[in-house]
């Protein structure tokens, strides 16, 4: 993961004719993390599928080595399978061993819910199996929209631990979050410095 990279040049974002965010350079290198900081509607999640390349970018450029992987408020998990049965489905497409996965699930100590269906699993089980899909998928780099919503303290020291091995390994995180992020490295970015006046409607 060593040579990871993240590069946003000019980055703007337009959302229902309305121009966001514009002006967005940054340039992440293994090891680095950022959090976008920002009121409610600001662009923080448009900015994240912006770079995911769920949302086609205004203005500028995103540049990356390395696989991407997001963690936002879909879960992208089947309803109807085990939760191991719904992870292995992605595991598989992204090419990685089932042992990744297992290790992913350990992390997030998801293995005594492995049978359990993902339709009955509560609000912080879905998330923490969001980020072990994120966790097994071997992408060094980590998208992450609200990672610590709906944890309780017990999850936030596991997402803590997952996130500073993904780091430590080499791998980058871009994350929103309203919530403090235990990242002790972070770049603190906010968003609202980059919102256009009002009136700069996208044309
Ligand atoms: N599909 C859409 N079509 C048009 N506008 C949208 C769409 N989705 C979001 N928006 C608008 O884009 C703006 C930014 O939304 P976004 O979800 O990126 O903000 P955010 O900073 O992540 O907010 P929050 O802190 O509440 O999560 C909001 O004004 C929102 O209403």
């Amino acid at each position: 993961m060593s040579d990871a990279r993240l590069t946003l040049s000019g980055v703007a974002c337009v959302r229902g004719g309305r121009m966001l965010l514009t002006g967005i350079d940054l340039d992440l290198r293994a090891g680095d993390s950022v959090v976008l900081r920002g009121p409610n509607g600001t662009g923080k999640s448009s900015l994240i599928r912006a770079v995911a390349g769920l949302l086609p970018v205004y203005a500028g450029t995103v540049e990356r080595h390395g696989a991407m992987a997001l963690a936002d408020e879909m879960l992208a998990l089947d309803m109807q399978a085990s939760l191991a049965g719904a992870l292995a489905f992605w595991t598989k497409l992204d090419g990685q061993p089932d042992d990744q996965l297992h290790g992913a699930m350990a992390a997030l100590r998801l293995a005594s819910l492995a049978d359990v269906p993902v339709r009955m699993l509560s609000t912080g089980q879905r998330k923490r199996a969001v980020l072990a899909r994120v966790m097994a998928s071997g992408a060094p780099i980590w998208l992450l929209d609200e990672p610590a919503n709906g944890l309780d303290t017990l999850s936030l020291g596991l997402l803590d631990k997952v996130m500073a091995r993904h780091l430590d390994q080499g791998g980058i995180i871009l994350a929103a979050s309203h919530q403090p992020l235990p990242l002790p490295r972070a770049r603190d970015i906010d968003i609202g410095l980059y919102v256009p006046d009002a009136e700069a409607d996208a044309a």
